[in-house]
């Protein structure tokens, strides 16, 4: 496994080892044991699936309040995504920075989000899926959004990006109140 560290404390790039042979591929995306080892000890309980039909659709920003906090390894699998974290942990020295990324089947490149994230993405070709891992299970009570176009990210988009009724709705980073804290 690949491990790229990025200029956001906790937020890391894991792209897994592809054993390529007359088949296809082979590649562990995730070894709890192999990412303890590396650091990275994290108990994934739920796996999600979604698929996006046209281009330019956007999910997000979203995350789910303390206690029912979910860190993410994200995936794409198959298409292409804009993939987005931002970090929404009070005190943190990078509060309201975001990190993006192109995650691609093709690239095999995932995201690691650790708990205190807001997570979106915007699909770059149709019929994109996205795969992945959470910490702690869905928690519709706990469930929030804030608002795509407030956190000053570059989507990379052309006109407008189709949304759920729930995340065109959502709140600007400017008036949300984390339930979050930096533990340093
Ligand atoms: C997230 C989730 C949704 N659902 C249901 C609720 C609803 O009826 C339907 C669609 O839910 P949503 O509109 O919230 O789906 P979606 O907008 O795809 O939500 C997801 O977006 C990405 C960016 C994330 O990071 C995820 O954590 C999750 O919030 O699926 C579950 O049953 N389990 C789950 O874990």
């Amino acid at each position: 496994m690949d491990i790229e560290t990025t200029a956001i404390d906790g937020l890391a790039f894991l792209t897994p080892k592809r054993f390529g042979d007359n088949r296809g591929f082979f590649s562990e995306s995730w070894s709890a044991e192999r990412m303890r080892d590396a650091g990275y000890d994290i108990d994934f309980v739920q796996d999600n699936h979604s698929m996006s039909e046209q281009t330019g659709t956007l999910r997000g920003l979203h995350f789910q309040a303390p206690p029912h906090a979910q860190a993410k390894l994200v995936r794409c699998g198959r298409g292409r995504l804009f993939d987005v974290a931002v970090d929404i942990r009070r005190g943190s020295p990078t509060y309201g920075h975001w990190i993006g990324a192109e995650l691609s089947f093709d690239n095999g490149k995932q995201l690691l989000i650790p708990e205190g994230f807001l997570h979106g993405f915007v699909t770059l070709e149709p019929m994109t899926e996205i795969i992945y891992k959470c910490s702690h299970g869905y928690a519709p009570q706990a469930d929030g959004s804030v608002h795509w176009d407030s956190c000053g990210i570059d989507w990379p988009l052309t006109g407008t990006p189709t949304l759920s009724e729930k995340d065109e709705k959502a709140v600007p980073l400017a008036d949300f109140d984390s339930p979050f804290a930096y533990q340093g």
